[in-house]
């Protein structure tokens, strides 16, 4: 481990972690500075919560070491746990226990904790405060977690899948609620299988799969690329004709239907290319709309490393 090891917020060198011949984190070298969020994106399966769990000292590594806010968290964890915070895959609390009570209890045992009732109203909460948590939806149990996460003013958060079975709204205000947290110089490590939570929220963003690191960068830098000025990205309605279109376009172009109404066209794009675009697909009663040039998305680099898409 390399002295400044104890100036960064995580700082892991060869992790591994084995449960039987299952090999779930293999060789992880990790770092975060102070106030970043970094965001482990991986499929099902491919070591995220792992190598949280191992950040979070729930689980000892067989190999390699990581320090979190310079402490060992195993070893020292008595020493880290009142500095951070940690929102486990699946929340967990008593079934009978009433939203507030659950976090009023979590405050009691904080130093200087965060108003919980300031809390539940950011978290839309406020109208299920009274609710045993076995009769919260289950984004509203992920937001409670969320909640006990935070309220004790952690340096750091664990944040598992944050977003897991919420509908956009509740979505939105966890998004603006780590935004709040990152502007507040807390550092945030979540883990996502969710390409835009990575893109829309995380400074850094790791790449994981089998256990292993395949990537790591800014999302910027994750997707700058030789391809970039290849690309044309837009919506419309499913099933176009891209026969028809490609007639319509250079020779060297070809175009795929990603997604039921989304279309990438790659090859020589100039005005002229989105021109005839835009035309063909007017002249088809269809609208070409949210026309994006360039930058390939966390999903391209995703399937450009590992030839699969990114499961959900
Ligand atoms: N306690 C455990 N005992 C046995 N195997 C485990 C255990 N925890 C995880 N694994 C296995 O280790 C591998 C990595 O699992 P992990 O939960 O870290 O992945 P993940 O990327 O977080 O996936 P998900 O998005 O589904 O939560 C998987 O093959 C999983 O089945």
């Amino acid at each position: 481990m390399t002295p400044d090891a104890e100036h960064a917020a995580v700082r892991a060198h060869g992790l591994t972690k084995r449960f039987g011949e299952n090999l779930a984190v293999a060789d992880i070298d990790l770092s975060m500075a102070h106030g970043e969020v970094l965001a482990l994106l991986g499929p099902n399966g491919a070591g995220k919560t792992t190598t949280a769990e191992l950040c979070e000292g729930f689980l000892s590594p067989d190999h390699g070491q990581v320090l979190v806010l310079g402490l060992d968290p195993v070893a020292q964890g008595p020493r880290l746990r009142p500095r951070i915070g940690v929102m486990p895959q699946g929340g967990g609390a008593y079934p009978g226990v009433r939203a507030e009570e659950m976090l009023r209890l979590i405050a009691s045992c904080c130093a200087a904790p965060l108003d919980p009732a300031w809390l539940l109203e950011t978290l839309g909460l406020n109208e299920v405060r009274s609710t045993q948590y076995k009769r919260l939806s289950g984004g509203q149990q992920q937001r409670l977690s969320l909640a006990c996460a935070l309220v004790g003013r952690p340096e750091l958060v664990f944040l598992d899948e944050p977003t897991a079975g919420m509908d956009a709204h509740a979505r939105n205000l966890v998004w603006e609620l780590i935004t709040a947290l990152r502007s507040d110089g807390v550092g945030v490590l979540l883990t996502t299988h969710l390409m835009d939570e990575a893109e829309t929220l995380a400074d850094r963003v790791v790449i994981v799969d089998h256990g292993r690191v395949l990537a790591n960068g800014t999302p910027a830098e994750l997707t700058a690329g030789e391809e970039r000025l290849r690309e044309l990205h837009f919506r419309s309605r499913p099933k176009l004709d891209l026969d028809l279109l490609l007639a319509a376009l250079p020779e060297d172009c070809a175009a795929w239907e990603t997604r039921p109404g989304q279309y990438l066209v790659r090859g020589e794009i100039d005005p002229q290319t989105i021109s005839t675009v835009a035309s063909w697909c007017a002249q088809h009663g269809a609208l070409a709309d949210e026309l994006r040039l360039g930058r390939r998305s966390l999903e391209d680099v995703f399937l450009d490393l590992t030839g699969r898409e990114l499961r959900a």
